[in-house]
């Protein structure tokens, strides 16, 4: 279970200029002590330091870097022939004991003792480069990398942030080392840096020099945000680092994270390696485009003192937020203080930690549930314990719409007849006694009312109930409402046996046995479900299903309180799927991976009242509803989605005598265009498919998935619109659960 920390961290960026300029003053030891007891009581909850200093950098760059003037006497020579260049015999020589037993002089670290690396994260050395297009370079910066962590771990931080990428073209090299890294140093938590998008395409920079890595590093200053070149573009093949303005900013930002993607899927997922994500360019309008990070374990958001950036609220992770340049006397009235003062501002009144503080909200509810990965019930297989029935009660949405539901199918009823209700699975009696509540308010004087109930224990309290509270009034029967003998054919029908995806608790099954005693005019609360797929983006649920080391863990589907997700297309208004199977298409407008399936549930109970989980749709229909989380089917291995792809899922509820279990499988495609919805012969465009809930709410705007299904609202000769041709296949998931192998509802 994921903990829920009551506020983000904010750290503080001390700068090496900044360690440099001060002198300790007779009330702390060190410097290093100084400045981060300054920092605590300013509010900052920790510091980030650079663990190396100007000294070790230059020792670094003659060992192993070609002195830039040699360079300069062969002209403007590419990088590549750079290595060409030969070194001084003696740096040479250094070099070579460096590397076969690499070791720190004392000048060249910021600190060395335990008490100052206390509630620190190592910034490494920002000028490695672990991505450099020499391979000479990047042997030598791997093994400069493995000595600051072997260093850091050595002082006990446990955490560090490492060097940016910079070169998309080395960029598995880059991942390969953090990979090796993360195996080396066993308790260090990894982070990357990475800016939003590639800065280049705002301004212009000079290309690098052979050793520039190291030269054009201003290391005593405040980190400068990283840029990144995209490979693919005309200028980043020739080496250059120049604009690329004519790349819309969302492929800029779709390219950050196919980097970030790439690194941490060659890093197999490990939960140590982290993103800190630096939020220094300015952000787009538009919140989609960012959404992907939400997905993503972004431990840390770096945040420069001149773009204080609101939208880094609500970010799920509740990252640590690192401020840099907050002594440089930017906003001198508020002072250095008023960064953490406001960053905490910013985050009390977002409307997540809002939400989550308001008593009655699934938000307050979940707490400690998030991403949190739970076995669906299985109320027709097991008998529930007291205390899930009692955390059902709880919910001040459901019984009530319930309710209102029946009174509303009671005044509807013609008036001079006698009705019958049947509450089937009245579980410890709340629909029982809610369906008294609606006869009385209706005035109806002749109702006669059954509970049925298969679970034995809850049949005690049921009879408990009958003789302190409802006596002659309710009349109960024990047993399967699919076997169980009826006195009378009833009128109303009550039931809730409804899970997170519909019908994952056998509603179908129990309710098909309990229609031969309703009547044929008799009506059924619920009336009508349906449920609901998105494809869904979640590295963190991805390691939750695969840490439970079982095979079958993969091929399971879970209830999960969702937040660490990213919803990779709109939901469908509704899938419609009583059929038991549906194949549905979706537009993928943003590059993404797909870890798994989300599924969510919509029932009307009667006429307009309903009850929804819908993501879209549940504050119209049932708002904070707190009786189910959506269900979540994760996939084996994750599928990398290109931008503008096209993604068919296909999902089979299948069943034999004992067992009903769910099978799914992914396609995925290029040459994908948004849907379009095809002209009615009367030349009006078809709604998203609508009918199966005309009466909950407002439809969806979501209209990027669209089932494939032949539907009676699609004539035949609309569906050759909608069909595949010219999608070019691209990729594949596995078949899961064939047979219900690793998960089934026991009938
Ligand atoms: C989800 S609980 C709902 C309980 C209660 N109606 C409520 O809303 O709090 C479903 C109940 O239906 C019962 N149940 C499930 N299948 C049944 C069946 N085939 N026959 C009778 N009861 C059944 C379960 O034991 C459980 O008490």
């Amino acid at each position: 279970m994921s903990t829920w920390s009551p506020s983000a961290s904010v750290s503080s960026f001390i700068t090496l200029s900044t360690l440099s300029s001060r002198r300790s003053s007779a009330s702390f030891e060190t410097v290093p002590l100084e400045l981060i007891a300054e920092a605590h009581s300013k509010g900052y909850h920790s510091v980030c330091l650079p663990l190396t200093t100007e000294d070790w950098r230059k020792r670094w760059a003659e060992m192993c870097l070609v002195p830039s003037d040699s360079i300069q006497k062969r002209g403007r020579e590419s990088r590549r022939e750079s290595k060409l260049v030969s070194r001084d015999p003696s740096a040479e020589r250094k070099a070579e004991a460096w590397r076969e037993n690499p070791c720190f002089e004392r000048e060249e670290v910021t600190i060395t003792r335990l008490d100052e690396a206390e509630h620190v994260t190592a910034i490494i050395s920002e000028w490695l480069e672990l991505d450099a297009e020499e391979d000479g370079i990047r042997y030598d910066a791997e093994i400069a990398l493995q000595q600051e962590l072997a260093y850091a771990s050595y002082l006990n931080i446990h955490t560090a942030i490492l060097p940016p990428p910079r070169n998309r073209d080395h960029i598995s090299s880059y991942a390969r080392i953090v990979r090796a890294c993360l195996s080396s140093a066993p308790y260090m938590n990894l982070a990357i840096r990475l800016p939003v998008y590639d800065t280049s395409i705002l301004e212009p920079v000079a290309p690098l020099s052979p050793s520039s890595s190291s030269s054009s590093f201003r290391s005593s200053s405040a980190p400068s945000t990283p840029r990144l070149v995209v490979s693919g573009s005309a200028d980043s093949l020739n080496r250059n680092r120049f604009s690329t303005t004519s790349a819309p900013l969302e492929a800029h930002i779709d390219a950050a994270w196919e980097t970030w993607d790439l690194i941490r899927s060659i890093c197999d997922y490990n939960i140590r390696l982290a993103l800190a994500l630096d939020l220094t360019p300015p952000l787009p309008n538009s919140p989609g485009v960012l959404s992907k990070w939400a997905a993503e374990a972004v431990r840390y958001i770096f945040l420069p003192s001149s773009t204080f950036i609101a939208n880094a609220k609500g970010y799920p992770h509740r990252p640590n937020i690192i401020i840099s340049g907050a002594s440089s006397g930017l906003h001198k009235r508020g002072g250095e203080d008023a960064y953490s003062q406001y960053v905490k501002h910013l985050e009390r009144t977002s409307s997540v930690v809002q939400a989550a503080e308001k008593v009655g909200t699934v938000e307050n509810f979940a707490q400690g549930y998030q991403d949190y990965l739970q076995a669906p019930l299985q109320p027709l297989m097991d008998n529930l314990q007291s205390i899930t029935y009692q955390t059902f009660e709880q919910d001040p949405v459901k019984y009530q719409s319930y309710e209102e539901a029946i009174h509303k199918a009671l005044l509807e009823w013609p008036k001079q007849d006698k009705i019958i209700i049947c509450v089937a699975g009245a579980g410890r009696g709340p629909l029982v006694a809610r369906s008294l509540c609606a006869i009385e308010r209706s005035k109806r004087g002749h109702v006669c009312l059954y509970a049925i109930e298969k679970n034995p224990n809850a049949f005690v309290t049921l009879q408990n109930r009958q003789r302190t509270e409802w006596h002659d009034r309710v009349h109960l029967l024990f047993g399967d409402m699919r076997l169980v003998e009826i006195p009378e054919k009833v009128d109303i029908l009550v039931s809730e046996l409804l899970g997170s995806f519909g019908d994952n608790e056998l509603s179908p099954e129990c309710l098909d046995g309990a229609m031969r005693f309703l009547k044929p005019h008799g009506i059924s609360i619920p009336s009508s479900y349906t449920a609901h797929l998105a494809p869904l983006s979640s590295s963190k649920l991805y390691n939750e299903a695969r840490a439970i080391k079982a095979e079958k863990s993969l091929e399971t589907p879970y209830v999960v309180m969702f937040q660490a997700v990213n919803l990779l297309s709109g939901l469908p208004p509704t899938n419609s799927h009583n059929t038991r199977s549906a194949k549905l298409r979706f537009h993928i407008p943003h590059a993404g991976v797909l870890h798994g399936l989300a599924g969510y549930f919509e029932a009307i109970l009667y006429g307009n009242i309903g009850l929804s989980i819908h993501p879209q749709r549940k504050d119209q229909v049932s708002k904070d509803m707190l009786s189910w989380f959506p269900l979540f089917f994760p996939f084996k291995e994750p599928l990398y989605l290109p931008s503008n792809s096209e993604l068919q899922i296909s999902i089979w509820r299948l069943t034999n005598s004992r067992q009903v279990w769910y099978e799914w499988h992914a396609e995925s495609f290029l040459g994908s265009s948004p849907p379009t919805f095809p002209a009615t012969s009367g030349g009006q465009p078809l709604p998203p498919i609508l009918m199966a809930s005309p009466t909950i709410g407002v439809p969806s705007p979501l209209i990027d998935a669209v089932d494939l299904l032949p539907r009676s609202t699609l004539s035949v000769q609309d569906a050759p619109e909608r069909s595949t041709a010219r999608l070019v296949k691209i990729g594949h998931t596995s078949l899961h659960n064939p047979g219900g192998r690793s998960s089934w509802i026991g009938l």
